[in-house]
């Protein structure tokens, strides 16, 4: 596919891994900067892969649930303290510790699924054209640490 255009969102959002051995263990937080990347064999009527704006769109759809929000392994034993006191804010990972990694698999995962929906209603505002393919997602994490998932 010749054609790729990404889209990059940021959100603030809070974790910890339970698995970890140091520091991170413990809650602390991030700006995260998640880049979307999608492809196209040809352009669509108005000579793009699709707006940027259909894709922030899609992004947002799922992602502003993230937004000044706590990832956290269900397996935690706070979980339900955290989920009973903080409700949507707290957004849980099933049996798995909120990793850049399992992030950007959560998030290529939904968005492949919402790009994929949005194909076949034209009537949007900003329609995802069809043929379009969900390449990879990049979760920035720091200053010098990001996770990829791509297809
Ligand atoms: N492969 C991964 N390793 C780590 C993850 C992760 O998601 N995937 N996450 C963490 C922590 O969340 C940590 O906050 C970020 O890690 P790190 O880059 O080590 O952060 P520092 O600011 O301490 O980086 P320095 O370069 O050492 O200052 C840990 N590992």
């Amino acid at each position: 596919m010749p054609y790729r255009i990404a889209k990059t969102l940021t959100i603030e959002s809070g974790h910890l891994l339970t698995k970890h051995r140091g520091r991170c263990r413990f809650p602390h937080g991030h700006s995260r900067t998640v880049e979307v990347v999608i492809a196209a064999d040809q352009l669509d009527a108005n000579d793009m892969v699709c707006d940027f704006k259909a894709l922030k769109h899609a992004l947002n759809e799922f992602l502003d649930r993230w937004d000044h929000a706590f990832c956290l392994n269900t397996a935690d034993p706070q979980f339900a303290f955290f989920q009973q006191t903080y409700a949507e804010r707290v957004i849980p990972f099933v049996a798995t510790d909120p990793t850049s990694e399992v992030m950007a698999r959560t998030i290529f995962d939904t968005l492949q699924r919402t790009l994929q929906e949005q194909a076949q209603d034209p009537t949007r505002e900003y329609p995802i054209p069809t043929g379009v393919r969900l390449e990879r997602v990049r979760v920035t994490e720091t200053a010098t640490s990001w996770a990829e998932y791509s297809a």
